[in-house]
């Protein structure tokens, strides 16, 4: 079946779940993103990297539509977010989770509770199945038995293993994860790696992940696209990234302090600064 929006739509691509064509973005008269193009596959783990201010969390707000382009197109499932009104926003939204940095608990509610409150806010649905669907997600994040803990009684990596528990309660099609190791220690982030990459697998949902670990994002995603002066720079599989000889890329991957990216914030020049050869 054909959807309703796609005739408006020429050129999308049918297994793009999130595509943006030709979008250009920015705060205020601050262009951010010129003409940007990015294919999210369906079931697809797509990871966004890039220098830091480079735009990435704001190609998530696109998707979300916290932010509209200033020209271009924001397609979710075929459908130009620009064209939804209130309602439809918000059903589209109901499709998305989102985890972001930290994904913070409600203190004052237990973990059982938290995963509880989307679907109490939102689904309609009576106690008893709310019970299993929490206890169901809490199981698929391996938390099951902490569901009567409260937020200060996990450790930092279990907390972020409750929000991702919180964030696909009701079942989203697309994930959106903003960070998702910020602040972990390497076992924790393995963990944390591996959820997303299978859960995105079991529950056949799709994934972008913002993020600037370089080992555990390569090692779950499908596709990664590095974002740097206002557009997709690279773009292809963690081997093909780590194969790149891009400059950019290179130091990206390698964690090298200087290369294309600049270390210092641009400034007048040291000798003028430090007045050195003046008299
Ligand atoms: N609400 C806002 N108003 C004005 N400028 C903003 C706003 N949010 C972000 N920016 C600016 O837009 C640019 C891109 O921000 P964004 O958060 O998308 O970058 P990022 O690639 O996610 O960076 P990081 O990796 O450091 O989180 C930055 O220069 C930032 O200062």
């Amino acid at each position: 079946m054909t959807s309703p929006t796609a005739p408006s739509n020429p050129g999308r691509d049918p297994n793009a779940l999130v595509e943006l064509q030709h979008v250009t973005c920015g705060y205020g008269e601050r262009v951010i993103l010129r003409d940007v193009d990015l294919v999210v596959p369906r079931g697809s783990v797509l990871a966004l990297m890039g220098t830091s201010g480079g735009g990435k969390t704001t190609v998530l707000r696109l998707i979300g539509r916290q932010l509209e382009p200033m020209s271009g197109k924001v397609l979710f499932d075929g459908t130009d977010l620009a064209t939804l009104g209130r309602d439809g926003l918000y059903a589209a939204r109901r499709r998305m989770g989102m985890l972001f940095q930290f994904g913070a608990l409600f203190t004052d509610l237990s973990v059982f509770d938290n995963v509880a409150f989307p679907l109490r806010e939102h689904s309609g649905l009576g106690e008893a199945i709310i019970r299993d669907l929490v206890l169901m997600k809490l199981n698929a994040v391996g938390l099951r038995g902490a569901r009567d803990l409260m937020p200060s009684e996990v450790s930092g990596g279990m907390a972020r293993r409750v929000a991702l528990a919180r964030a696909i309660a009701l079942d989203p099609e697309l994930m959106l994860y903003d960070e998702p190791f910020a602040g972990l220690d390497p076992i924790s982030m393995g963990v944390a790696a591996r959820l997303i990459r299978e859960l995105n697998r079991a529950l056949g949902i799709t994934s972008i992940v913002v993020s600037h670990d370089v080992d555990e994002t390569f090692s779950i995603a499908d596709q990664v696209v590095f974002i740097a002066n206002g557009g997709v720079v690279a773009q292809g599989t963690p081997a093909e990234m780590r194969a790149s000889e891009d400059p950019l890329v290179r130091q990206f991957v390698d964690a090298q302090a200087d290369g294309p990216v600049r270390f210092h914030y641009p400034a007048a020049s040291a000798n003028e600064d430090f007045q050195v050869g003046s008299s």
